[in-house]
């Protein structure tokens, strides 16, 4: 094998996260840092060619992450259940929509597709969704960083 195809391998080895799940709210918040900081997140993902799972939706700061780093190139994962698609996606989907039956099923999922979890501001939702991934850590259902 050639010595810079040998190099790629092991870098890309050595690279601990491939995909990221973060979970940040349907809404954009009342503060401009709330949408700063899920682009500058979103930029730092592409700069370190991480894939995106996040929840699916298109509005508000999960809008904005997802629309970042599929603009940037990486592979964008949604994960939805059937009945919030109306209430959460608008227009044109991005990257891979994964529907699940239910809430459940959602967090399972996205908890299985990522290598590490990372929490932006957000509502209850994202709040449920931090909490529960916490509690499965101390509980031992897995052990990625988040
Ligand atoms: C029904 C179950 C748990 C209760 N609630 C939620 N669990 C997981 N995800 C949720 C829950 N409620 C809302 N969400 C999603 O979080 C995203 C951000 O919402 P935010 O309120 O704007 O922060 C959004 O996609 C919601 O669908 C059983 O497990």
């Amino acid at each position: 094998m050639e010595a810079s195809k040998q190099e790629a391998i092991v870098s890309e080895n050595k690279r601990k996260f491939r995909r990221i799940c973060v979970f940040c709210g349907s809404r954009s918040g009342n503060r401009t840092s709330f949408s700063d900081a899920t682009l500058d997140l979103g930029k730092q993902l592409v700069q370190r060619k991480i894939d995106l799972v996040y929840g699916g939706g298109s509005a508000g700061l999960m809008g904005l992450i997802s629309q970042t780093v599929y603009n940037g190139g990486c592979h964008v994962l949604g994960i939805i259940p059937k009945a919030l698609l109306p209430h959460e996606i608008s227009g044109e989907t991005i990257g891979v929509v994964k529907i699940v039956a239910d809430m459940h099923e959602r967090k399972s999922e996205m908890a299985k597709h990522a290598d590490a979890f990372i929490a932006l501001p957000g509502g209850y939702g994202t709040m449920e969704e931090l909490l529960e991934i916490i509690a499965w850590s101390q509980l031992g259902i897995h052990d990625k960083p988040l």
